[in-house]
């Protein structure tokens, strides 16, 4: 992956905290939001991703690109090839427990992904430093062990309740959120 310094994670960064009621290994993830452009299964044109976590630290998902996906006749278009990667990195942070936003988003672009392509997804964490998160994922074509499409690498930065409620709609983040409080 090629990174700039601001998606490196710095020497003092560390692995991830387990956080208490943190999905166990083999749960499938819940969407973050029904109407999230990345996972929402309200969302009428929307990815609907659906990840789940293997081991409890890294999220897997599969992404088929259709025809609502091109850039290109035939060919899916990089900005959703990119929503992919932010998504199934955001889930991947989901798994901690705690609301983080992205800073940052790099992509590498390796292959074409044709139309009816199942691109397998699967982000993982290189470590935390502070409110900072160093993420990266990778998108393979048609199998697991198929060739890599494209890579991501992230800055995730931890938030809090507030600025959702700050900058969005948290009444409709309480009804899907019941769990996650404005002040802890
Ligand atoms: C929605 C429902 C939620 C439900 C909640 C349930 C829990 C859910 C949990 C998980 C959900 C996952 C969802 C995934 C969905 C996909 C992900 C997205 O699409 S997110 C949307 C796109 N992103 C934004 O809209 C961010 C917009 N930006 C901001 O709001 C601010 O800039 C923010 C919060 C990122 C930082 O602002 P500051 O004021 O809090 O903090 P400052 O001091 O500026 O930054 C902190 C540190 O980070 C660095 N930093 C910030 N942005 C950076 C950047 N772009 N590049 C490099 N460094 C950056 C700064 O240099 C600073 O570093 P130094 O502490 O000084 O060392």
């Amino acid at each position: 992956m090629t990174r700039s310094s601001l998606t490196t994670p710095p020497p003092n960064a560390g692995p991830p905290e387990a956080m208490p009621g943190a999905p166990a290994p083999g749960t499938v993830l819940s969407s973050h939001y029904g109407q999230c452009f990345g996972c929402g299964a309200e969302h009428p044109t929307g990815l609907h991703l659906k990840a789940r976590t293997p081991d409890g630290t890294t999220v897997e998902a599969e992404f088929t690109v259709g025809e609502a996906h091109q850039g290109a006749p035939k060919l899916a278009h990089g900005g959703v090839l990119a929503t992919a990667m932010d998504e199934v990195i955001g889930m991947s942070v989901y798994l901690f427990r705690k609301p983080y936003v992205t800073g940052r988003l790099e992509t590498d672009y390796l292959l074409p992904v044709p139309v009816g392509t199942t691109l397998h997804l699967r982000a993982w964490c290189n470590g935390i430093a502070g409110r900072k998160a160093y993420l990266e994922a990778e998108g393979r074509i048609g199998a697991p062990d198929g060739p890599v499409a494209v890579r991501a690498a992230a800055l995730f930065i931890e938030v809090n309740m507030e600025h959702f409620a700050k900058h969005g709609d948290l009444a409709a983040i309480e009804v899907e959120h019941p769990d996650y409080e404005v002040n802890p």
